[in-house]
């Protein structure tokens, strides 16, 4: 019996199914395909396999189960060329250095040792109502500062300014040149080119950020050593990984440097996108719905009551709100395909044969857009994980998808869970979230239109911002 790829639609001659791979939102072109030819599909493009996975079963099953062989990245010309090959975790194939990597953020990061940073979530959860109640047109600036001081705080000890957020923001907007210049991927020999040649835009372009990328992973690696050096450091990730390295011998000291720069920078880097997206979605479901936040602060008042804001201790009591962290996750999924695996070895599945050097892109978007498991999938609807008030078990945790699979789950899982928690739980205790107004001071109605990126994101994230209740601004000025 001759065995044969996933189904999927017939690739032309020479360039695949290139045309078929949609540029725009290509997850919902990917369920689509999945409709038609089944879970787990493969299309051709250019030389190389991509599996489209359409089951949460199945990418445990490939992810997770044989992980030995489903755990590598895509190389690319690309990302060697703007400067992230070689260090960056979420981009490093499977092997020795990756592990390295992966074994810096697992001590910082693990389910055990996150409650350390709640104070730093905290914080700047407060800061964040404070900012969003003086100037609430600003909420998108005020969501990535708050976030980012808590990862700066966190990682390097460092308070966050203008150049650290400018450095990050800039040195990740040079991914989408990921997707753009995927044509180098296929024809590498143009990367030979001297810059200066016409038509050679793409490659001035990625000559560009390279500097720019290199300072994001540097600068605050250094800038926290200087603070350590002279005594002026507070307590963090960097830290705690310098003092570690002070007593290996110099080569070992000298690369485990590196790679302890390298694996905190992406910390930040993988954090601050996504964290920012889920929250500004957060924002835009509050506005669709009134009624979320009505029973949000009916249980809020109950358990937390009008004298203090709510803090990590209080979330075992606060289902509601539990439920409306999980159905942030799901209803926008900030990372929509995660991010692709590579497989190392040939494989079979059900009968099909997956090659070696296959690009595994889980369609999660989709997974948590099943109607069978989530019923009316469009609507934002944090009741159907509750059963008699309490969590209900049998229904899939968003969580259990979102930040992907096997070993190259997302290890920032436990932190952003735990920031999401305080940050949902204080804005709903205080804020009223109403749709935006127009000049008539009419309300605008906000259809969600959703980015496509890595790091997808809701466009035109606006509201009205008011305090719930005069004691409600009370406990928010009282946090100054
Ligand atoms: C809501 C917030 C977040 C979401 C939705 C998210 C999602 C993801 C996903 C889908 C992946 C790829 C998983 C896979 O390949 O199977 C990933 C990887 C990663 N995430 Fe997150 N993430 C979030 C927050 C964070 C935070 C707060 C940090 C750090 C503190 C972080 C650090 C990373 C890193 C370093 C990787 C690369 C791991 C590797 O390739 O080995 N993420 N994340």
């Amino acid at each position: 019996q001759k065995i044969t790829l996933p189904p999927g639609p017939r690739p032309l001659s020479m360039i695949g199914n290139l045309l078929s791979i949609p540029t725009v939102r290509p997850w919902e072109a990917y369920r689509e395909l999945s409709k038609k030819y089944g879970s787990v599909i493969s299309l051709r493009a250019l030389g190389r396999t991509m599996i489209v996975v359409d089951d949460h079963d199945i990418a445990v099953e490939l992810l997770e189960k044989r992980s030995s062989i489903y755990s590598s990245r895509l190389q690319s010309t690309t990302i060697d060329l703007i400067g992230w090959g070689g260090w960056d975790i979420a981009m490093l194939p499977y092997g020795s250095w990756w592990r390295a990597h992966r074994r810096v953020l697992a001590t910082h990061l693990h389910r055990d040792v996150v409650s350390q940073y709640n104070d730093h979530h905290q914080e700047n959860a407060h800061e964040l109502l404070r900012r969003a109640l003086s100037t609430p047109e600003a909420l998108v600036d005020h969501l990535r500062l708050s976030i980012g001081s808590t990862l700066m705080r966190a990682i390097y000890g460092l308070q966050i300014n203008d150049e650290y957020l400018r450095l990050f923001a800039e040195a990740f907007s040079s991914l989408d040149l990921i997707l753009n210049g995927s044509i180098l991927d296929f024809l590498p020999f143009l990367a030979l080119a001297p810059t200066w040649l016409p038509g050679t835009e793409l490659l001035r372009r990625l000559a560009y950020y390279r500097p720019i990328v290199a300072a994001m992973r540097d600068v605050p690696w250094r800038d926290a050593k200087a603070a350590i050096r002279i005594g002026s450091a507070r307590e963090s990730m960097t830290s705690v990984s310098v003092e570690k390295i002070s007593h290996l011998p110099g080569e070992q000291a000298a690369q485990q440097d590196d790679i302890c720069r390298n694996a905190l920078s992406m910390a930040y880097g993988g954090g601050i996108d996504t964290t920012h997206a889920t929250l500004c979605a957060f924002f835009v479901a509050m506005t669709l719905t009134p009624e979320v936040q009505k029973k949000a602060r009916v249980e809020l008042d109950a358990v937390v009551g009008p004298t203090r804001l709510p803090t990590v201790a209080d979330r075992d009591n606060l289902p509601y709100i539990e439920a409306i962290i999980k159905e942030t996750l799901r209803w926008h999924n900030a990372a929509p395909i995660l991010i692709p695996h590579v497989s190392t070895a040939d494989d079979n599945y059900d009968g099909f044969f997956i090659p070696a050097n296959s690009a595994v892109v889980v369609n999660a978007w989709s997974i948590m857009h099943n109607p069978q498991t989530y019923p009316e999938p469009e609507k934002f609807n944090p009741e159907r994980y509750l059963k008699n008030g309490k969590i209900d078990s049998n229904v899939r945790d968003p969580k259990s998808v979102i930040f992907g699979y096997g070993r190259r789950i997302c290890p920032g899982r436990h932190f952003a869970d735990a920031s999401l928690f305080i940050y949902i739980a204080s804005i709903l205790h205080t804020l009223d979230i109403s749709p935006p107004l127009d000049e008539a001071g009419q309300p605008i109605h906000i259809a969600p239109q959703t980015t496509t990126a890595i790091t997808s994101r809701i466009e035109n994230c606006r509201c009205t911002i008011k305090p719930r209740s005069a004691n409600a601004e009370a406990l928010i000025h009282g946090t100054a």
